[in-house]
């Protein structure tokens, strides 16, 4: 027996469900799709791209008077910007999510591995160590927004340990997570991902590496042991970098430690924006 698909006469159109009106005067602040993956050009400071796979979240305000948003446009305007989705291109496809969605804001988030080449402290061997980047890039009646993040994987040694142990000191994997808003000095001296990356290195008490040999792994058990940290200090220590960088006008810093003599995590958060930019 044959089974025939029910088929639309072309002259009957499909209604439009979420152009419906809504009667419950709430308007939508974000809707979108979110969990998407998707191939993106970043920026690379030593071989200027990289590719990578984003996990997007593509988002518009919805007035209070229409039921849905229209899902599918996300998704066309994305495709029409296939193998060109960079930081550059990123405010022109804000913008167009605000033209063909018809809405007054739009927001893009980015989640991405992003790969740098490390070199082993003693032996000088290479590998790639894997970070995460983030973007968020917005546009609403106030403006355009970009902030620009990376959570890196560093090691902590706590002083206190330290302090009261007849020999060695607890120390675990730490998370540092900075975002940053540039101020119009970063116009003409960009701040890279490896620039965050250096400061959260720089502020922990040793950083991680894929790649070492037992010279290379005495040398940073060694060098955590003579850089003892507090959670506390990590924040510090970055937050103090970001000020003093004028390229940056507000900054969130966050460090996580996994706790190694826990089964809980440690963290300390500070959140900075420079007098001349509030
Ligand atoms: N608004 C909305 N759409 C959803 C949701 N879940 C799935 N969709 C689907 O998203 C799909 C695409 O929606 P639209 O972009 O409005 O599709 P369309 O009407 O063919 O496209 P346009 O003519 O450009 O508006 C539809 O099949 C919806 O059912 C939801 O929770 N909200």
């Amino acid at each position: 027996m044959r089974h025939l698909l029910p088929s639309l006469p072309l002259e009957s159109p499909m209604e439009d469900v979420q152009n419906r009106s809504d009667n419950r005067e709430i308007p939508i602040d974000r809707v979108g799709v979110t969990n998407l993956r998707y191939p993106i050009i970043v920026w690379d400071k030593a071989n200027e791209s990289q590719s990578t796979v984003a996990t997007l979240s593509l988002s518009v305000h919805l007035p209070h008077h229409f039921k849905g948003t229209h899902m599918s446009r996300f998704l066309e305007v994305l495709n029409e910007h296939r193998g060109e989705f960079t930081i550059k291109t990123l405010p022109t496809v804000i913008h167009e999510l605000k033209t063909r969605l018809d809405s007054e804001a739009a927001h893009i988030e980015a989640r991405f591995p992003y790969f740098i080449e490390k070199q082993a402290p003693v032996t000088k061997k290479t590998s790639l160590l894997d970070i995460e980047g983030y973007f968020h890039g917005a546009s609403d009646a106030s403006g355009d927004d970009f902030i620009l993040g990376v959570s890196v994987p560093v090691t902590s040694l706590c002083p206190c340990s330290k302090e009261i142990s007849d020999y060695g000191a607890h120390n675990q994997r730490s998370t540092i997570t900075i975002e940053i808003r540039m101020t119009s000095a970063a116009s003409e001296h960009f701040v890279w991902m490896e620039d965050l990356i250096e400061i959260a290195e720089a502020s922990a008490s040793a950083p991680l590496y894929a790649l070492l040999k037992r010279p290379d792994e005495r040398f940073v058990t060694m060098q955590a042991y003579d850089n003892p940290a507090f959670v506390e200090d990590i924040a510090r220590n970055v937050a103090k970098r970001l000020q003093d960088d004028e390229r940056i006008g507000w900054f969130r810093v966050k460090c996580v430690n996994q706790e190694s003599i826990h089964n809980h995590d440690a963290f300390s958060e500070i959140l900075w924006t420079r007098p001349t930019e509030s």
